[in-house]
């Protein structure tokens, strides 16, 4: 039976960031029976209570490096939604082992304790910088996915799934550079763009969630999901802004960035190799192929072969018109807007 998110009892790890704040709004708006929040920072709870004030969302300090309050956290319910992890791409890279505790050691206390707990579901969040990664944040995450992969491969027929979602850059999520871009346009000051060539994927808050509840819904154990999504360069991005807030479009160029790399996949060949295409989504699900050691070496698949990466070089390219649309559609970039429009009308009064 596809599980539903009303009555639901659900943990989401990470609770107080951006996905997980949309998706708390979205589990409490399609009747959830309790939302438990599990993250670090008791003050991001203490507003995101005061801004809820809805008893059925249960708030839980402490971090998933540690098993027990992991464990404790996902008592008694029946869905996990993993986002808890280190995700900026510099601090990582100076700090690589704080990645190896948060993103691949904590995520395994996450599916420890759920499968401990008869969870029926867990969602691991993931990134495409998890694929062919080049940073220590990318390489965490790939490890990650192995972990939620191992889970399966070692426990057949286990109650508990677990799926993993892989998405490219979320527009306006904290710390990104779309606020930072709107934060330069208000000081007066030029856009600092790294390679105005680089290409990343652009999703939406909205549709990160709409992924997570498609795996949680419709997703078999070891699956990851891929959301498609269209590509923009960083130069159009830029250059859509300024010409959205009419402003002269000035750009420093500061170059390519510590462990970046041009452009993103989303999805390898070996993957797509084995992908199944479901109109919005990608599944690439888990090779389960045993691991004894004769069969691996014997049995390889010679049938399964894709000629190329799904990446944002070669995805469905959105121009300077298409992302002003896109950016048009933003919450965070509308409120500015209409910012602008105001002191523009204060002026003229
Ligand atoms: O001052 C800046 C900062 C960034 N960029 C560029 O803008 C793009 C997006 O940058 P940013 O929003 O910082 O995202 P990424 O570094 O691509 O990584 C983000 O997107 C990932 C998903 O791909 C998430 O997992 C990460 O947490 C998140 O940091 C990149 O090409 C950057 O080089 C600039 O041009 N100028």
């Amino acid at each position: 039976m596809t599980p539903s998110l009303a009555n639901g009892r659900f943990l989401i790890t990470g609770g107080t960031g951006s996905f997980g704040q949309t998706m708390v709004d979205r589990l409490l708006s399609t009747g959830a029976a309790e939302v438990r929040v599990l993250s670090r920072d008791e003050s991001k709870q203490d507003a995101m209570r005061l801004r809820l004030r809805d008893d059925r969302v249960r708030y839980y300090v402490g971090d998933v490096r540690d098993l027990d309050t992991v464990s404790k956290a996902s008592r008694g319910v029946q869905f996990v939604f993993h986002a808890a992890a280190l995700k900026q791409v510099p601090s990582c890279e100076f700090f690589p082992l704080e990645a190896v505790r948060t993103n691949i050691l904590g995520s395994a206390n996450v599916a420890d304790a759920a499968v401990q707990n008869g969870v029926e579901a867990v969602v691991f969040l993931s990134t495409d910088k998890a694929v062919y990664p080049v940073n220590a944040m990318g390489m965490s995450k790939g490890l990650m996915e192995k972990v939620a992969q191992a889970h399966t491969r070692n426990n057949p027929g286990a109650r508990t799934r677990i799926c993993i979602v892989r998405y490219g850059n979320v527009m306006c999520s904290r710390g990104s550079v779309i606020p930072l871009f709107l934060d330069q346009i208000g000081n007066g000051v030029p856009l600092t763009v790294t390679d105005p060539e680089m290409t990343r994927f652009l999703m939406s808050l909205p549709e990160s969630v709409e992924l997570v509840e498609h795996a949680f819904q419709h997703g078999r154990s070891g699956d990851i999901f891929i959301k498609k999504a269209r590509a923009c360069t960083i130069g159009d991005l830029a250059t859509a802004m300024c010409n959205l807030f009419e402003v002269p479009a000035k750009i420093e160029v500061l170059g390519i960035r510590h462990g970046e790399k041009l452009h993103e996949t989303l999805a390898s060949q070996e993957e797509l190799a084995r992908a199944e295409d479901l109109g919005q989504f990608l599944r690439v699900p888990v090779d389960s192929r045993d691991l004894n050691y004769s069969l691996y070496f014997e049995e390889g698949d010679p049938r399964r072969h894709h000629p190329w990466d799904y990446t944002s070089h070669n995805a469905e390219r959105l121009d300077v018109t298409d992302v002003m649309r896109l950016l048009d559609t933003l919450p965070e970039v509308r409120a500015r807007l209409t910012e602008v429009m105001d002191l523009a009308g204060a002026g003229r009064a």
